[in-house]
């Protein structure tokens, strides 16, 4: 599937279009450059999904909990600074993984060995007039 994002005013629009269509799926990897609008576009859907808890990028804690309206917990991933897939196993990432909650992940790149095999992959790429791709 694909979703344009005209400009941040559309965001939380499309974070619902992509909620509708984002199947059954429980982890989603988001593939994108920096600044291509990975983190943007979590927080919007998150935000959907009713999350009031504050959603930056987890640079430094790896994850990130949130909780949505209905009580579920979120997990919002960033792996870009891991340097040794060690770290990964260290947190425990099968339980987040195969746990059954919503997982959003930056930088899957760095962890692809180990992506569980129903990850669904969301590709954002940010086109010549700023707008967003997103692609699923
Ligand atoms: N759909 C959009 N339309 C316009 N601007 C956007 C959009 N999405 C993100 N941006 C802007 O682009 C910049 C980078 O966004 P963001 O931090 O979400 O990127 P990222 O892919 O998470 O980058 P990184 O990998 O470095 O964390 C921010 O200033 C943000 O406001």
């Amino acid at each position: 599937m694909e979703i344009k994002i005209k400009s941040l005013d559309n965001i939380r629009e499309a974070a619902k279009a992509f909620l509708d269509g984002m199947g059954t799926g429980k982890v989603f990897a988001f593939y994108g450059k920096m600044g291509a609008g990975k983190t943007t576009f979590i927080k919007a859907i998150c935000e959907e999904l009713g999350v009031t808890d504050v959603i930056t990028s987890p640079t430094f804690a790896l994850v990130n909990e949130y909780t949505a309206a209905d009580g579920s917990p979120i997990y919002h991933f960033d792996f870009y600074r891991i340097k040794k897939l060690d770290e990964v196993y260290d947190m425990g990432y099968e339980d987040y993984f195969y746990g059954g909650s919503l997982c959003f992940l930056e930088w899957p790149e760095l962890i692809e060995e180990i992506l569980p095999e129903d990850v669904t992959k969301v590709t954002i790429t940010e086109e010549a007039d700023g707008s967003r791709k997103v692609v699923w």
